[in-house]
Order: structure tokens, then C-alpha cells, then sequence
């Protein structure tokens, strides 16, 4: 079973258009838990641009499924996890520039640093997961600082499949199944969509969450907006 954690990046980035509270993330991270998502999926940058740091205390009482924050671990987001300790904490190793996320570690250059930041996590009750790209070595070296998962960057997978390429995600499952023989939890994320969401999931042994946002969201508006627009009609009439 893959559990679905829904990243709520965009819902802020929304709200921060207006400077209001509208749409109130937290509000929606209560509908989308009773909606059935098994988790909620943040991931404040620096900047603040969408999730603002003092969401991530905001939801904390509120998300009673599966808490991921994710986020390259400079001093204040080791610092914010330490106080809000979701239930997990995914590494990226982000630019500060970077639009979004676009690499994963290099597990091996990084490996002391990522040893001391997991085990610090770990020591304060966080299951710990790092964001990789999809290179047999990179999973080998995950294993060796000491993390409980790794996270497969999809990019492009999403993006050779949407190309038709269903070979690209052979180097993903080999890399799923190395974690799972050295006892990695595996989770994915990134550009995954209703389009490519099935075909990845049977491809990948042992899947166990994918965090889903930038498709979820602009598909929510697709498939919601037929029914907003008949009722504003039918208050018009
Ligand atoms: C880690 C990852 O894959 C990203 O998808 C990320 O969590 C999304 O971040 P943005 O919403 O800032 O693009
Ligand atoms: N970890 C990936 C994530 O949270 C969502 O990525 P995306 O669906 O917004 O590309």
C-alpha cells in the first residue's frame, strides 16, 4: 500500500497572492485529511514564497495523518523541525534560487554532513527520508548515512513518460529495489500526476508514499471548476 501525502505548497502561494488568508491552509489540510489523504506534505524555503515557517507550527496540532517537511537542512529549518518534530523530515538539497527542487544529494560527497543532521532528527523522534536521483550509487551511499528512507526525485521519469517513455522508469525501479534489500523505505515525489501516478506505483516494488503537489492542485482546479462556475451561475440567475 502507497500512502498519498499531499504537498500544500500552492495552496500558500495562493494565499500569499492576496496577502489575506485566503485560502487558509490549514482549513485545507483538515478538508484534504477527511477527504482521505494520508498525509500533508510541506516544504518552507528560506525565502517563505508559499509555506511561511509559521505554518508548519500552525498545522502541527491539525495534521493528524502523516507529517512530512521538507527542505534543505540549513540551521533555521533544522531548528523549525527540532520545534514542530513532524513525523518525518525529508533532506532536499535545494539552491536558494532554485524555482523548485531539481537534484537530489550526492550521498557520497555529503555523507558526513547528512550523518550528523539524520541522526539528529532521529535522536528527537523524526523519521528521516533524503530526496535522491535515481543512481544506484547515490542509494548505497543513502544507506551508509544512516537514513530510514529515501525519497526518488521523478522528475524525470515525469517527464519522459509524459514523452511516451516507459523505459525511464527502469532505473527507478532498480534503485527500489537495492533500497529495499538494504532495508530503505522508499517514497517518490515530484511531478507525479493522475497521468503517470498508476503506471509509476506498479512499476516501483515496495512503494511506500509518494508526496503529490503541483498536479494535484492544478487537477483539482480542472476537475472542480466545472461545478463552481453552475453555482455562481445559479446565484446569478
Ligand atoms: C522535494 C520536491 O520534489 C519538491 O517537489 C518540492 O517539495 C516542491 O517544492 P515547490 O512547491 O517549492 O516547487
Ligand atoms: N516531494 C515532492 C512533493 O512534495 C511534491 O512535488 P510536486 O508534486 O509539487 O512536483
Amino acid at each position: 500500500m502507497t500512502k498519498l501525502s499531499v504537498n500544500i505548497n500552492k495552496i500558500a502561494t495562493l494565499r500569499n497572492s492576496r496577502g489575506g488568508d485566503v485560502p487558509n491552509v490549514v482549513e485545507f489540510a483538515k478538508d484534504i485529511q477527511r477527504f482521505g489523504a494520508e498525509g500533508v506534505t510541506i516544504h518552507p524555503r528560506p525565502d517563505e514564497r508559499h509555506i511561511r515557517y509559521q505554518d508548519a507550527r500552525d498545522l502541527k496540532p491539525e495534521v493528524y495523518t502523516e507529517y512530512n517537511i521538507e527542505g534543505n537542512p540549513i540551521k533555521s529549518f533544522i531548528d523549525l523541525a527540532l520545534e514542530v518534530k513532524p513525523t518525518q523530515v525529508t533532506l532536499v538539497p535545494d539552491a536558494e534560487d532554485a524555482i523548485t527542487s531539481n537534484a537530489g544529494w550526492d550521498t557520497i560527497k555529503h555523507k558526513d554532513f547528512l550523518v550528523d543532521v539524520i541522526k539528529e532528527f532521529q535522536n528527537n523522534g523524526i523519521r528521516t527520508s533524503i530526496f535522491v536521483d535515481p543512481v544506484l550509487k547515490q542509494i548505497e551511499g543513502a544507506k551508509e548515512t544512516g537514513t530510514n528512507r529515501i525519497e526518488l526525485y521523478t522528475e524525470s521519469f515525469a517527464h519522459q513518460y509524459g514523452l511516451g517513455n516507459k523505459e525511464v522508469v527502469k532505473p527507478y525501479s532498480d534503485c527500489a529495489v537495492l533500497a529495499n534489500n538494504l532495508g530503505l523505505g522508499v517514497n517518490a515525489g515530484h511531478d507525479l500526476s493522475l497521468d503517470n501516478i498508476e503506471f509509476f506505483k506498479q512499476s516501483i516494488p515496495g512503494l511506500l508514499e509518494v508526496s503529490i503537489g503541483h498536479a494535484l492542485i492544478a487537477e483539482s482546479l480542472y476537475l472542480g471548476v466545472e461545478n463552481v462556475i453552475q453555482m455562481y451561475l445559479r446565484k446569478l440567475k
